[in-house]
């Protein structure tokens, strides 16, 4: 669907995209992180054949995107963090306009106009100058633009950035349906780690235009944060003491206090979890929860961010 193979973009000789390596399958929902500047919006002016890039190889649906940009801009459909729509014309104008600029029939267009005008909540205000919309209902009419024409890949840079949560839960629950269905691929750019947690099968989490992992959440964690991680609550802040005896313990790999009273651990595996029990009795620590749980996304972004910001 869309591969990158060792891609360097300059702008005025600052390095965008550095070696950028990607690859997207058929049907799934990627999602590409990173802070503001990792090169997120770049990739998809790329692979949309918008700018060209300094080196390397990029392919969109099997197409060269320097020689075949029309053609693979007719296939998908791009949503950017600022909705690209004409302020003076209607909501149904508007998707007319696009629609005839993609080549699709006159009835065509009214007939998925409807469909996506109803699915967005727009109908009532279909004939509406899309200037006096609500910032949420540009995002959702912008939406059904990239949709319009079918797109077998759909790019939604930040689709939710500035929206309210009712908007959002929307817009979640499209790209939801998007991913069950199986029929578009989606590379979603957010900074949003819930919403990425939530929707995409793949992250690929990039900073300074490389890319730093990519893989299903498990796959991250096993990459990034192996073992077993374990929260452990405390009726009273313990001493010093406790800390050091747990931080001893054998197969304890690392200990973080997230607060006075909860600590954070990670162990080599559940059977040392007993004798951190044995270690904090021992100390007097008033023990009130300990719980193994997994490492989140927003565990492994920090993490990976970390590494390479101390790396760099
Ligand atoms: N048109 C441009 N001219 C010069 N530099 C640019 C241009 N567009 C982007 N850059 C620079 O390229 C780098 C990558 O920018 P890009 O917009 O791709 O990042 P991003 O991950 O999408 O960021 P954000 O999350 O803030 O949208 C940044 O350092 C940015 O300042």
């Amino acid at each position: 669907m869309l591969t990158f193979q060792h891609v360097t973009h300059h702008y005025n000789g600052h390095a965008a995209l550095q070696d950028f390596e990607l690859s997207t399958a058929a049907g799934e929902v990627l999602g590409l992180l990173g802070p503001n500047g990792a090169g997120k919006t770049t990739s998809v002016r790329l692979a949309n054949g918008l700018i060209n890039p300094s080196s390397g190889t990029i392919r969109t649906l099997g197409l060269d995107p320097i020689a075949q940009g029309d053609q693979i801009r007719a296939q998908t459909g791009v949503l950017t963090e600022t909705p690209a729509l004409y302020e003076r014309l209607t909501a149904r104008q508007n998707l007319a306009f696009f629609g005839q600029l993609m080549g699709m029939s006159a009835e065509d267009c009214r007939q998925r106009s409807q469909e996506l005008l109803g699915y967005f909540d727009l109908t009532e205000r279909a004939d509406d100058r899309a200037g006096t919309y609500s910032k949420g209902m540009k995002q959702r009419l912008a939406l059904a633009r990239a949709l319009l024409h079918r797109p077998r890949l759909l790019f939604l840079d930040e689709p939710t950035s500035g929206l309210d949560p009712e908007a959002a839960a929307q817009v979640h629950e499209l790209i939801a349906t998007l991913r069950d269905t199986q029929d578009q691929t989606v590379l979603l750019c957010t900074h949003n780690l819930f919403e990425a947690q939530r929707l995409c099968d793949r992250l690929a989490i990039m900073n300074r235009g490389r890319l730093l992992a990519v893989g299903t959440l498990d796959e991250l964690r096993r990459e990034v944060m192996p073992g077993l991680w374990a929260e452990l609550r405390f009726y009273q802040p313990p001493e010093a003491a406790a800390l050091h005896a747990v931080r001893a313990v054998s197969g304890v790999l690392q200990v973080e206090e997230l607060d006075a009273q909860t600590w954070r651990l990670q162990a080599q595996e559940e059977a040392v979890l007993p004798q951190v029990v044995t270690a904090l009795t021992a100390q007097a620590a008033q023990l009130t929860a300990l719980r193994p749980n997994q490492a989140s996304l927003e565990d492994i972004y920090f993490k990976l961010q970390s590494a390479h910001t101390e790396g760099a």
